[in-house]
Parts: C-alpha cells; sequence; structure tokens
C-alpha cells in the first residue's frame, strides 16, 4: 500500500442505511470528530420520518439523497465515492480503487450485502438489490411473457405479488410460501390474494422515496418523486444500498402480455439445472416436455421433475454479506453465513474493525427473543450502536448492548396486508415443547401467539389487528399467561383492559 493522504479519526466503508446512520451517530456525538465515509456508490441512504411505534417497533421512510446533504450536516465529514478494493488492519489503513490510500484510527464496516445468486454469470438469472438491478428487472420484465422466481423470502414474496402482464412461475423449497417470514398457517391466509386480482385501489405508499437524478453541468440537483431514476456513474462494478420497503412502488413491473397476475406456485422443489433455448437443441436428452419446448431464451429444470420455458428467472434466494475487500491479508473471524463476526460491541475479530448491517453477523450472547434477520431496521439499530461503541471507545465511557437487541420486532407489508412479527414469530430454536394460539379470519387477520412454558415468546400478526404493543409488552415481560388460556386471542374480550 501506498502512504496514507490522510489519516482520520473514524473511517465508515458503505453509504447504505447501517454506514450513514453510524456517520450521523459518531458526527453528532463527538462533533469535533474527523469522519470519513467511504462509498461504491453514487448516492447515499438517509433514514427519515423515524417513528417509534412502541418500545422495540420503529417505522421509517428510507430517502436515496446525493453524499453533499450529509457533508452539510456534518461539516467534519468528508465523503469519498469509491469502493474499498483493500484494507490493512496492521497499518490501519484502506485503500480505494482510485488509487487512494487511507488511515483510520477506527474503522467501521458496513458494505452490505449482494443477491446470492443460483447462477453467476448467467444473463437469463437476474438478482435484485439496488436501483440498477431494480431497473434492469423492469426493462427484461416489459418484454417478458413468463418468468420463473425461486426463493420463498422477502424478494419472492414481493415480486409475485407485485408483478402483472406476465406469467410468474414460483419455485420455493418449502410446502408453503413466504418460508422466512410466515409457518404454513400464515401462507394459507395469504395464498388467496395471490389467486385474486390485486385491489385497485390498493393503499398508496405512504412512504415518499427520492431519487437523484444527476444534473446536468451548471443545472442544480433534482429529486423525483417515486421513480427510480438511474444515477449515473454507478456501473456493475459498483454495488449500490440494497433497496427497501416499497421499493417497487417506483417502479412499473409489468410483462408484455395482456393477462393481470397469473401465478402458479411449484412447491417442495429446487432447481435441477438452467439451460438455453441452444443447449436443450444440442441435447435433446433434456427433461423438458415437448408442450413446454416453445422457443424461450432459457430453461429450468426442477427437482420435482418438472420444466419451464421462461424469458429469465429471478433469483430471490438471499443475500452474501460483501465482505471480500477486507479479507485478503487479514485475519477475520467470518460466521458459518460468510459475516464478519461481531461482539456485543460491533467490534470485528481485528483490532479497531468494527461492523454493521448485512455485512455482520452477531456473534455475542444473543438473547431469547432476538435473532438476526438482514432488514432496514436491523441495520440502522445496528449502524447507530456501533456509532455509540466507537465514540464510547474513545470517550473511554462504558456502554451497554442496546435495548433494541432484546426482542426481533418488524413491521412491514405482504399481498397489501400489514405484517408485525415478534420474538420468535416462528417457533425459531424453541423445540417441540411451544404451543401455538391462532385467530384468523378469512380476507382479515391472522394472528399467531407462540408460547413456552405458558409465557408469550412470539407473535405474527397480519392486517390491522391493533395488538402489536400488548403483544410486546406481554412478550417483554415475560409474565405467566397459563390462566388466561385461549382468551388470550378471544376477539369478544380486550385484552388490553385484561392486563391493565
Ligand atoms: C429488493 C429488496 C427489498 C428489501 N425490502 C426490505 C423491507 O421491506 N424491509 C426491510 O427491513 N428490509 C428490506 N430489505 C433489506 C434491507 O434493504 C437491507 O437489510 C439493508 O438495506 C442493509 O443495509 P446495509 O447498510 O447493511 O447495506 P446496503 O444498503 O447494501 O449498503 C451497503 C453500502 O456499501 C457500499 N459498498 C459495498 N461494497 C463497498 C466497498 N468495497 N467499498 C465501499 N463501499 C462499498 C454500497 O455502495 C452501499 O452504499 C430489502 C432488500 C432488498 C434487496
Ligand atoms: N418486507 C421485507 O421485510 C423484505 C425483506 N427483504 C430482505 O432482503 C434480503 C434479500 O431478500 P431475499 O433474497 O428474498 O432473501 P431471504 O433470505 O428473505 O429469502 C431467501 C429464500 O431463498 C431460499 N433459498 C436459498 N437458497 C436457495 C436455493 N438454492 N434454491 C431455492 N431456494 C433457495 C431460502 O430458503 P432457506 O431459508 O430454506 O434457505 C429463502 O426462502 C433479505 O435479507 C430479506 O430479509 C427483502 C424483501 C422484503
Amino acid at each position: 500500500m501506498a502512504h496514507k493522504e490522510k489519516t482520520f479519526q473514524f473511517v465508515i466503508v458503505g453509504g447504505g442505511i447501517a454506514g450513514v446512520t453510524c456517520v450521523e451517530q459518531l458526527s453528532s456525538q463527538i462533533q469535533s470528530a474527523d469522519v470519513a465515509l467511504i462509498t461504491a456508490g453514487p448516492h447515499i441512504k438517509a433514514v427519515t420520518n423515524y417513528k417509534q411505534v412502541s418500545k422495540t417497533l420503529e417505522e421509517f421512510d428510507i430517502e436515496e439523497q446525493p453524499s453533499s446533504v450529509l457533508e452539510e450536516k456534518f461539516p467534519n465529514l468528508t465523503v469519498i465515492h469509491s469502493a474499498v478494493k483493500c484494507l490493512n488492519t496492521q497499518s490501519h489503513a484502506v485503500e480505494t480503487a482510485d488509487g487512494r490510500v487511507i488511515g483510520y484510527e477506527k474503522l467501521c464496516i458496513c458494505s452490505g450485502g449482494r443477491p446470492k445468486l443460483l447462477s453467476d454469470g448467467n444473463p437469463y438469472v437476474l438478482g435484485i438489490r439496488d436501483t440498477d438491478s431494480a431497473q434492469a428487472l423492469q426493462k427484461r420484465l416489459s418484454k417478458a411473457r413468463r418468468i420463473v422466481v425461486v426463493g420463498n423470502g422477502g424478494i419472492a414474496l414481493e415480486l409475485v405479488y407485485e408483478v402483472e402482464g406476465c406469467e410468474v412461475i414460483w419455485a420455493v423449497k418449502d410446502k408453503a410460501i413466504g418460508n422466512t417470514f410466515f409457518d404454513a398457517g400464515a401462507a394459507q391466509f395469504l395464498i388467496p390474494s395471490l389467486e385474486a386480482d390485486k385491489p385497485q385501489s390498493a393503499a398508496p405508499c405512504k412512504r415518499i422515496r427520492y431519487t437523484t437524478e444527476e444534473p446536468a453541468a451548471g443545472a442544480s440537483q433534482t429529486f423525483t418523486r417515486g421513480r427510480i431514476l438511474r444515477g449515473h456513474g454507478s456501473g456493475p462494478t459498483k454495488p449500490g444500498s440494497a433497496l427497501g420497503p416499497d421499493w417497487h412502488e417506483g417502479i412499473v413491473l409489468r410483462g408484455a402480455e395482456q393477462v393481470s397476475r397469473r401465478v402458479t406456485v411449484e412447491y417442495q422443489c429446487e432447481v435441477e439445472k438452467i439451460f438455453t433455448f441452444e443447449e436443450l437443441l444440442n441435447s435433446p436428452q433434456q427433461a423438458v416436455k415437448p408442450e413446454n419446448v416453445g422457443s424461450w431464451p432459457v430453461y429450468i429444470q426442477l427437482t420435482n421433475g418438472k420444466s419451464f420455458g421462461c424469458d429469465f428467472i429471478v433469483s430471490a434466494t438471499g443475500v452474501v454479506p460483501n465482505t471480500e475487500p477486507f479479507l485478503h491479508g487479514n485475519s477475520f473471524a467470518l460466521a458459518d453465513d460468510g459475516g464478519l463476526r461481531v461482539d456485543d460491541h460491533m467490534m470485528t475479530s481485528e483490532p479497531d474493525v468494527y461492523a454493521a448491517g448485512d455485512v455482520c453477523t452477531a456473534c455475542w450472547e444473543l438473547s431469547p427473543l432476538w435473532q438476526q434477520m438482514r432488514l432496514w431496521t436491523q441495520a440502522r439499530q445496528m449502524g447507530w450502536y456501533a456509532g455509540r461503541c466507537m465514540a464510547a471507545c474513545v470517550l473511554a465511557e462504558p456502554i451497554e448492548l442496546d435495548f433494541c437487541f432484546e426482542l426481533f420486532s418488524h413491521i412491514t407489508k405482504f399481498f397489501n396486508y400489514k405484517v408485525v412479527l415478534l420474538g420468535k414469530f416462528n417457533g425459531q430454536g424453541l423445540g417441540p415443547d411451544h404451543e401455538l394460539l391462532v385467530r384468523c379470519t378469512k380476507g382479515q387477520e391472522y394472528v399467531k401467539a407462540v408460547l413456552s412454558g405458558g409465557k408469550m415468546v412470539g407473535a405474527v400478526l397480519i392486517g390491522e389487528t391493533d395488538l402489536e404493543e400488548t403483544f410486546e409488552n406481554l412478550i417483554l415481560n415475560q409474565m405467566d399467561l397459563t390462566q388466561y388460556g385461549e382468551d388470550l386471542l378471544n376477539p369478544n374480550i380486550d385484552i388490553e383492559d385484561y392486563f391493565d
């Protein structure tokens, strides 16, 4: 590595939610601190309209902003738009793709993740992560008659509901849809929404997303509401920040056909093989049934014996932490999922190096009611807490693990229903002796409480149940609920009064 051009007290890598929140926290806590934010993408992501809904539930909007907004707010901040290509933890320096060597006293890696694709480099397999990949999807979809979506998590759930004008084959590994968020009961509740037409008057997006359009020389920066616009200068090798809530509201997810939504779910199957039309012709033994041959650009063979031709395949199969540029020559401890292991102070195994957001894996002794999921909320919370830990270290102040890591909580929307997940919402790690209480009104609400040893340890609330705060309290209190039995979910009893 060449000589350091400058050493900053704090260097944060990544302009997504985790990195930006970390910068904001550090810069407000130690106003004199010299902070650098190094990010590969042309823009940064900022949290706006933050609202604490209850003790642990939070809601906020995300805005994609030019970095100048952050620099104006924090005069001691320098934003460098370049990807970090290597890190030397011994000399406390990072080198960027454009050849700059920046020193740090404390470093926080917030480089996010990238889609874990079924097949790397196959032009017919798309992943969705940032604005560029969402635009690529929109463009390809506009000419598509049939697509195959593989995966059973957040992106697949959103995509199969939103896509219109194109047949969708949805291949899931499990017996029910949405395995990362729901059990089979909730899936059963949601399935009719997939079969029905999307309500015309689906609630409009209450969040406003702004995307910056690069100004022409001499022109001022413009913001465009609700559309995703390409940020110039973000080439395919420069990963942008992850999309997030309502990412699909701003783009038209419409195929080339006149049909509305038409989704076929293929359960309990994985991908056996992906091959092109040319490969099919050259090797007629491929297991494609004659009615499916046609002239599709790509074919997918599933482990359930079925094969489909389609225009392209969306691999919605999770994320891999973006760690590569930091590993070479250092000895970071990695978790099984490939994330940088962090302790209860968000510290990695390398001295003075912290990490937060999708790139890290929480490896402290977790609260029995919290688990890591790679989500906006956790990226914000980790970035904020990492900033506090870094500041506390410099100021020689003690700091304890933040309360937000006590109870897992997530608010989102699937199939146009509000969804609240609390604690061990799917009985994660509870073993066979837990009990489920379920209340379901078709088309209206699905309420599930998970009890263990008579205490509530998790919940799934779908629809406008208005139960989130009460359930959150019951989970946090760990009160013995044995005597209430099924009355806990009795709709004729105002449960809030019950526990007053
Ligand atoms: C389509 C989609 C929909 C989603 N929807 C939701 C949702 O509804 N709710 C929810 O809670 N979560 C959602 N998520 C997940 C959420 O977006 C992520 O968990 C969150 O954005 C992670 O934030 P982060 O800051 O850790 O990483 P990112 O947002 O990925 O930011 C990483 C940053 O690091 C930069 N970077 C990467 N490598 C380098 C490098 N070598 N050098 C310098 N900079 C680098 C990137 O440019 C980027 O700015 C969604 C994700 C996707 C893809
Ligand atoms: N509203 C929300 O909260 C949303 C959140 N997100 C977040 O964005 C990130 C990316 O989303 P997404 O890609 O959907 O990731 P998720 O982790 O949510 O889901 C990935 C899914 O793909 C399955 N899978 C993994 N590998 C394969 C494979 N080889 N073949 C078939 N299926 C496979 C997983 O199954 P298994 O679990 O069994 O491995 C899982 O069902 C996640 O962190 C997600 O939480 C995204 C959209 C919306």
